[in-house]
């Protein structure tokens, strides 16, 4: 008798356990398969983790698998199944979410697997090829049809590991789900280097080889086909002679030649080196790449992978958000062409199903996505690379809130894989793993095209506000647009309105109000009464008009729309044309690339929107880069705010000057002499963290400890604070005795409200993950088991952002 313990896909936490059944006699079946199981008095899908040849109890009688739902290959890889018990234990998040988030649910059920034979592959490789039989043998089964199905093949006496070898060589196309995965690739013929033509009898061949000679370079097939030089029989004797050279050049969609590398700079060498050195060694080290914008991290990644491609091994690149990255991927398919498999959130089904197939066909040995790629199906990770690090979107913000990039280094922990993170403003947490010896640091100080930072000057808004200047652009400002505008250059406006809270700012000095306990700022809550609330700990304070510092009276509440901007500017400037980036432009798909492809060949002078604009852009003709409010971004309330201000202007002013005329920034703000606005300014990483790690120690925030945000909702305020309450008292529990751990008051969340449903928040701040782990589930699964109808718990392990 043989067994399965399988994941049934049923949310509910009280069935949250692995299930055994039987496996029918006959059933091919692996782990990581999908299969059909009776659950109760219904059928469910359910996925295969392990099979085994006793139960976990003899004296039940277990029920059979109904039906296996996956096809060829199981879904799951093996370290995909190791996976999810991380997760689990890491996300406190049940089986059936772990699999559903790991896998998406189109890639679950097969298609139909169909064969095309490649004959122009096979008149020219055929038969001196190693597998010369075996070609012969395929070409022979496919005279009479053009496409076969897998299990005719099969019949015939095709191996599947074989059928999938030439499918990654070329010389088959698989047709799966309506689409077709295949190696593109261009056939090229170069004559051998003094080939001696008195070998060769026929007028033809010997002409063919004269024209070769003297071209000296290699010829595409194609064209000499084209001109009649060539027939695949020539080439095939030429070759069998040792004549010539038969060379398959990869290729991209549009079919264009793959791109060549860079020369790179001595810093980019040394960076590649060290983790060439690694992948060579199979050798698991995580490699903190710190470049300045522009220093050209990207040709580090290619290069690296290239290396990996080369040893049989798979990459896997994670970019923040695909949709502002188009840039990104066109090159790795100009550099890689068809070994490219996109995957991001925004695909349409047909388009993912067909990406997830040339990864599970291994046609596709290089992966470059989003958040979400991080579970890409490949079982021979050769290296990892996460560009931007530092960016909030690689924190899952629906359950269950894993972070990428803990995923990722998991993954190449387990596939002794070097791990690069890059980044011009690497996250605390990660420098913080380099000072204490955990990461290695590469540096690139300089940008790989020469051209210097651009260099930025800070406008202090309290001033103009004092010669009662009360717009948005401030007078310098519009001094650099109007110079910008006569160079014919363009022009990057930033306005973030980050997060959902507005807070109360003087305007005759800047200051703005803090929790006396958390130091994040204080919002205005206007539920159920109008108050300044500190989202963390609950406290709460009046409203006022007066500042506490200045004694003015002009605290008002703080915020401006890219609309109003776009105004402001067209009232100076009437003439320019002017595109606007935000949540409201960018709502349809391709909408985000529509924009900035119209930026970059200059069909505007002036790009403004929300901090979209600010990452990994490379356009070529801006030189000046304003920040219209840095106060936004510095009086989000949450501890991360200064950094994120750092990382934001340090990117954003990154976009000017990389090609042509000296870059310059503008950075408005009311608080000129914070010193994240200081660091910013002077583009200066060391500054900052210099400044921001101790405050972080003083007040026992990450990288010092690590934060776990659990939140209750209900439709009722009332259910949804009691419901806190009750947690909070089990984590108390649950806490006690426990050392170094701060339980904070239950308090309403930073985002006190979503589509109707009330949000309340416990946070937990600990050193050790765990230490704690199983009293914190312990509460969670307790909470969840008392807690009334409606009410929902979610948590936020080393919650990325406090929202
Ligand atoms: N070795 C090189 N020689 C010449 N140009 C290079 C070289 N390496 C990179 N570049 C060019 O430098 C520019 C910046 O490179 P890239 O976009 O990779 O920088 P980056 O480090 O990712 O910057 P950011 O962090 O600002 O996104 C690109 O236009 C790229 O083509
Ligand atoms: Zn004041
Ligand atoms: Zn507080």
């Amino acid at each position: 008798m043989r067994y399965a313990e399988v994941a049934v896909l049923v949310r509910a936490r009280a069935v949250d356990r692995l299930f055994d059944y039987l496996v029918p006699e006959g059933m091919e079946l692996f782990a990581g398969d999908a299969v059909e199981v009776p659950f109760g008095a219904q059928r469910v899908e359910g996925y295969v983790l392990a099979l085994k040849d006793h139960a976990q109890d003899d004296s039940v009688s277990y029920r059979a698998i109904t039906q296996k739902l996956s096809g060829q290959r199981p879904p799951l890889t093996k370290d995909l199944i190791e996976l999810l018990d991380f997760m689990r234990k890491r996300y406190f998040c049940t089986w059936a979410a772990a699999v559903s988030t790991v896998l998406p649910p189109v890639i679950r059920s097969p298609g139909k697997r169909y064969y095309q034979l490649d004959r122009q592959w096979v008149a020219l490789h055929g038969t001196q090829d190693a597998d010369a039989d075996l070609i012969a043998g395929l070409d022979k089964v496919f005279t009479k049809k053009a496409r076969l199905a897998e299990a005719t093949l099969l019949e015939k006496g095709f191996s599947r590991a074989l059928l999938t070898r030439f499918v990654r060589q070329g010389c088959l196309t698989l047709e799966l789900g309506g689409s077709t995965v295949s190696r593109r690739s261009e056939i090229w013929v170069n004559a051998v280097p003094d080939a001696a033509l008195n070998r060769v009898r026929s007028a033809h061949k010997r002409e063919l080889l004269i024209l070769l000679q003297e071209k000296g370079a290699p010829q595409r097939y194609a064209e000499l086909l084209e001109q009649g030089l060539v027939t695949s029989e020539m080439i095939r004797s030429l070759k069998a002679q040792g004549l010539v050279q038969v060379i398959s050049k990869p290729v991209n969609e549009s079919g264009e030649e793959t791109e060549k590398r860079l020369a790179l700079t001595e810093e980019q060498r040394a960076a590649v080196a060290s983790i060439v050195e690694l992948i060579d060694a199979k050798k698991h080290e995580t490699i903190l790449l710190q470049g300045v914008t522009g220093s050209g991290k990207t040709e580090v990644y290619l290069q690296a992978i290239e290396r990996a491609l080369q040893k049989g091994l798979q990459a896997l690149v994670m970019v923040p958000e695909i949709a502002l990255t188009t840039q990104i991927v066109a090159r790795f398919r100009r550099r890689f062409g068809s070994r490219v498999a996109v995957l991001h959130s925004r695909m349409s089904e047909r388009e993912r199903r067909h990406q997830f197939a040339s990864i599970y066909e291994g046609v596709a040995d290089v992966v470059v996505g989003a958040r979400s790629a991080v579970f890409a199906p490949l079982d021979r990770l050769g290296l990892l690379v996460i560009d931007e690090e530092h960016e909030a979107t690689y924190k899952q913000d629906r359950d269950p809130r894993y972070v990428a990039r803990e995923i990722a280094a998991w993954r190449a922990a387990r596939a002794n894989a070097p791990l690069i993170l890059g980044s011009a403003t690497p996250s605390l947490e990660v420098m913080y793993r380099v000072e204490s010896g955990r990461y290695t640091k590469r540096m690139l100080k300089e940008r790989a095209t020469g051209r210097p930072l651009p260099e930025v000057r800070i406008v202090d808004m309290r001033q103009e506000m004092k010669m009662n200047q009360q717009g948005l652009l401030s007078r310098a400002l519009r001094d650099a647009l109007k110079d910008s505008f006569e160079h014919q250059e363009q022009a990057v406006l930033l306005l973030n309105r980050r997060g959902f809270s507005s807070f109360l700012l003087c305007r005759e000095c800047g200051e703005t109000l803090t929790c006396p306990h958390c130091d994040v700022t204080l919002t205005v809550h206007r539920t159920p009464e109008h108050t300044l609330l500190c989202h963390f700990c609950n406290y709460r304070a009046p409203l006022r008009d007066t500042c506490p510092a200045c004694g003015g009276g002009r605290m008002r509440t703080f915020g401006a729309g890219t609309q109003q901007l776009e105004q402001e500017v067209l009232s100076w400037f009437p003439n320019v044309r002017v595109l606007r980036m935000d949540v409201d432009t960018t709502a349809g798909v391709g909408t985000h690339e529509q924009i900035l492809s119209a930026f970059s060949k200059g069909e505007a002078d002036v790009l403004l929107g929300t901090q979209m604009i600010a990452k990994g852009h490379d356009f070529s003709r801006v030189s000046l880069v304003g920040v219209v409010a840095a106060d936004a971004a510095l009086h989000v309330p949450d501890f991360r705010s200064a950094e994120r201000t750092f990382q934001l202007l340090v990117q954003v002013a990154g976009r000017a000057g990389r090609h042509g005329r000296e870059g310059r920034v503008v950075i408005q703000t009311f608080a000129p002499d914070h010193y994240a606005i200081q660091a910013a300014a002077a583009q200066d990483y060391e500054q900052f963290y210099r400044t921001e790690l101790p405050l972080r120690r003083r007040l026992e925030y990450p990288p010092f400890t690590e934060i776990a945000q659990f939140i209750v909702t209900h439709d009722e305020e009332s259910k949804a604070r009691e419901g806190a309450q009750q947690l909070h008292h089990l984590l108390e529990a649950s806490l006690k005795g426990c050392e170094r751990v701060q339980l904070l008051s239950a308090a309403p969340a930073v985002v006190g409200r979503i589509r109707g449903a009330y949000r309340y928040q416990v946070v937990v701040k600990y050193h050790s993950f765990r230490a704690v782990s199983k009293r914190l589930r312990e509460a969670f699964d307790q909470a969840v088991a008392v807690c009334g109808n409606g009410v929902s718990l979610h948590v936020d392990i080393n919650s990325w952002m406090t929202l």
